[in-house]
Formats: C-alpha cells, sequence, structure tokens
C-alpha cells in the first residue's frame, strides 16, 4: 500500500482505537519506510537470518519454521503451520507461539530495509482461537521509520490469506549495530555464527547499508 502522512494518521487512529499504547504511535518527525535497492524482488523468499532461529531457523527442530516472502514496498507475507507441539490448550495453540510468530514475521521486515533491529515492543490481539493444523497466513508491513525506531503491524489470518483475522499485531523495532549480538550473546553461539560463512555474507549484506 502506498505510504503518505494521511494513510499514517489513518493507521495511528486506528491503532488508538484498538487499543494500541502511546509507545506504538510513530511521532510527527516518522518517515515513509524506503525499501533497500537490494532488498529481495516480491515474491521472493527471505531465507532465515539465523539458521538456528526458533522463528525461521532450519537447523531449529523445536521451531515454527517460518518462511516469509517480500511483498510489495515494505511488506512481507509469511505462512505458519499449528502443529500439535505448539498446543496451550487441548487442540489450540499457545498464545505465547503466536506472539513469537508475529514477531518474527515483523522482524524479517527489517530485512527489507537493511537494518539491524531487535523488537522493543509487541503488543497483540488474539481474536479468534486457532485450532492446531490450522495455516496461519501472516502480512506485515512497516508503518513508519523514527531514526532508530522502526514501526510495525501485522496480521494472521486462517482459511486462506483474505480469511478471517485471527490474531494482530503491532510492534516497535529499535535499530542496533552488530555489536549489540556480539556484546550480549552466549560466546559460543556468536563463534560459531562468525565461523559459518553464510551468516557473515548476511552479515555484511547489513554492513554495506547506506
Ligand atoms: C557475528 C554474529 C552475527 C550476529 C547477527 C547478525 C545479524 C542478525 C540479523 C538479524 C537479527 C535481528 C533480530 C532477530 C530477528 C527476528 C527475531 C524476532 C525479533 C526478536 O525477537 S528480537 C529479541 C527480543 N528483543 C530484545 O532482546 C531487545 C532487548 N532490548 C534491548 O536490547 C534494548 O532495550 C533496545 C535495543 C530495544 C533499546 O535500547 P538502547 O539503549 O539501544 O536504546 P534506547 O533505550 O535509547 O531506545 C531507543 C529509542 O527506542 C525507544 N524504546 C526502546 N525500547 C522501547 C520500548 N520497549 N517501548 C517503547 N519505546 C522504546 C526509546 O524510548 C528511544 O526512543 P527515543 O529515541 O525517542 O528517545
Amino acid at each position: 500500500m502506498a505510504w503518505c502522512p494521511d494513510s499514517l494518521d489513518a493507521r495511528v487512529r486506528s491503532a488508538a482505537v484498538s487499543g494500541s499504547s502511546a509507545a506504538l504511535q510513530p511521532p510527527a518527525s516518522a518517515r515513509k519506510p524506503e525499501r533497500h535497492p537490494d532488498a529481495p524482488a516480491p515474491g521472493e523468499l527471505l531465507g532465515a537470518h539465523y539458521e538456528h532461529c526458533f522463528g525461521c531457523g532450519h537447523e531449529q527442530p523445536h521451531g515454527l519454521h517460518l518462511e516469509a516472502r517480500a511483498g510489495e514496498g515494505v511488506s512481507l507475507t509469511a505462512e505458519f503451520t499449528v502443529r500439535p507441539a505448539h498446543q496451550g490448550a487441548p487442540g489450540l495453540a499457545h498464545g505465547g507461539v503466536l506472539a513469537t510468530a508475529l514477531d518474527e514475521t515483523l522482524g524479517s521486515l527489517n530485512w527489507l530495509l537493511r537494518k539491524i533491529a531487535v523488537t522493543g515492543r509487541l503488543e497483540t490481539d488474539f481474536v479468534r482461537p486457532v485450532p492446531v493444523g490450522t495455516t496461519l497466513h501472516l502480512a506485515a508491513e512497516v508503518v513508519a521509520v523514527a531514526g532508530r525506531k522502526i514501526y510495525s503491524t501485522a496480521t494472521g489470518r486462517m482459511d486462506g490469506p483474505t480469511g478471517p483475522v485471527a490474531v494482530r499485531a503491532e510492534a516497535l523495532f529499535v535499530e542496533v549495530p552488530v555489536e549489540h549480538f556480539v556484546d550480549n550473546g552466549r560466546e559460543e553461539e556468536i563463534q560459531a555464527a562468525m565461523k559459518d560463512p553464510d551468516q557473515a555474507r548476511r552479515t555484511r549484506a547489513f554492513e554495506v547499508n547506506p
């Protein structure tokens, strides 16, 4: 969707109506998000940002194995199928797992901006119970950027990409330098990540961010 200050105002108003907090309302100085020139083309898979990530990692046996696909502008889609391991109540997805799927989907947007960012705040509405076996069709977009702060929104629908909304979220991501991970992560995983050529390539892609 094309961005303009009016649509941002509309989003902010609708966010306020749906109950999101003041911290998730972009300031007046917020700008339109800019898709990075090297962002994957619409329809392309983004790939995992880290092979052991609980949200997207291929080498994470306990993970959600979420695969995000670039959309137009700074948007993407992803699918997540609820498995028996994801239950909270009998036969129903755990809310925390659904929040994780939303967090991962929203976090993936930052690859389209070529910004390394972590979730500062995530607000989630659980609108419908989600049975095991359901494929959630997730769609997310960056709404605005203000300095290091990235404001984004996501929905998860059942019964197809235009089906009823089951979950939605609004989030604030905060841009961080790569040292955030090196300084805070456990030594053994950091060392292994630095030795992995695929990880090194991905990290370099962030560093050439104009
Ligand atoms: C060699 C190894 C390679 C490693 C990896 C390479 C590449 C990795 C690539 C991608 C990986 C990135 C992320 C993973 C992707 C997806 C997974 C899903 C996402 C996540 O799962 S990620 C984990 C959970 N996440 C955290 O683990 C964050 C813990 N946290 C912190 O690390 C700090 O808390 C931080 C950095 C958030 C801020 O700290 P800080 O000191 O840098 O900045 P500061 O506090 O000044 O905030 C600056 C401005 O943001 C506003 N602000 C901050 N927090 C706010 C809040 N909660 N609500 C409202 N506003 C907030 C302030 O109010 C201020 O606003 P203003 O500028 O207007 O004053």
